[in-house]
């Protein structure tokens, strides 16, 4: 087995004020190459385990550690801000569902996908605009609108400049929270499509947040079901999706298949 790329241990989150814990003893592990789903319903949790696991809310106990590419073993939330804020944008990409949250919706499209190579260290013009050109067509973006804003673009269109900004630099793990809700559903159809092409193309290791179990089933190979703030059932997708054992698992999957 390989070494975890990710590994979440008794992660328990409670907002200020808040009566109850948003995260509850959560603990999972990712391994390089693999994608997991996180689904349950609007409140259970997801969105505030994402943003935890990211390093951008602190748990209130437990622990978030990735192996990064160094081989060096770093505990996220002991990082320094600019450790964090490093890793962002060298080994990891972040969808958000806003796409607007993700862009520069003050500088061109092409500019959204060069800065993160620039972050990286690449400054050759003539290489950053080509590269971008290139993300465009692949994430089914017209190469002359390389210069337009983003705030000229589609919710869809944002999203995918929105991907191509994240995955320029071949980050080592991906977060997304709810890559294509609030879509048109074509849209978000095609979108999925070329999540899903994209993910096995360049066999990234992803953790993806959503309630459709659709999108579960599609993109990834383990699911992970949060009800109130715990994983309550986890397993491969077409196992839990198939045969959940859990009975919130068995009313998450029967509310879909329900006329
Ligand atoms: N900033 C906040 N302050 C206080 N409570 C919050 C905050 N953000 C989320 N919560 C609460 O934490 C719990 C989990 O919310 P979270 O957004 O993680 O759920 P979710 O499963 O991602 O839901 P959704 O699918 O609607 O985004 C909810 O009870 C929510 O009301």
């Amino acid at each position: 087995m390989t070494r975890p790329l990710l590994k979440v241990q008794g992660l328990h989150h409670q907002f200020p004020l808040a009566r109850r814990f948003a995260v509850e003893d959560a603990s999972l592990e990712l391994h390089p190459g693999e994608v997991i789903a996180l689904v349950g319903e609007s409140g259970s949790g997801k969105s505030t385990l994402l943003n935890c696991i990211a390093g951008r809310l602190q748990p209130t106990r437990g622990q978030v550690i990735y192996t990064a590419a160094s081989g060096e073993v770093l505990d996220v939330h002991r990082l320094t801000e600019r450790e964090r804020r490093r890793l962002e944008r060298t080994e990891w990409g972040h969808v958000q569902q806003d796409a607007s949250l993700g862009l520069r919706m003050n500088v061109s499209a092409g500019a959204n996908i060069g800065e993160r190579l620039m972050g990286q260290g690449q400054r050759h013009y003539g290489e950053l605009r080509s590269t971008a050109t290139e993300w465009m067509q692949r994430v089914e973006l017209q190469p002359e609108r390389i210069d337009d804003s983003p705030r000229a673009f589609s919710g869809g269109m944002r999203q995918r400049l929105q991907i191509a900004r994240n995955l320029v630099t071949r980050p080592r793990l991906v977060l997304m929270d709810e890559p294509t809700s609030g879509l048109d559903v074509s849209v978000q159809a095609r979108l999925l499509d070329l999540i899903r092409l994209l993910v096995a193309r360049l066999h990234l290791s992803a953790i993806i947040v959503t309630h459709d179990l659709g999108v579960a089933r599609l993109l990834a190979h383990r699911t992970l079901v949060m009800r109130e703030g715990r994983i309550v059932e986890q397993g491969l997708t077409d196992r839990v999706l198939d045969d959940p054992q859990h009975a919130y698992t068995q009313l998450l999957v029967s509310s879909v298949v329900a006329p």
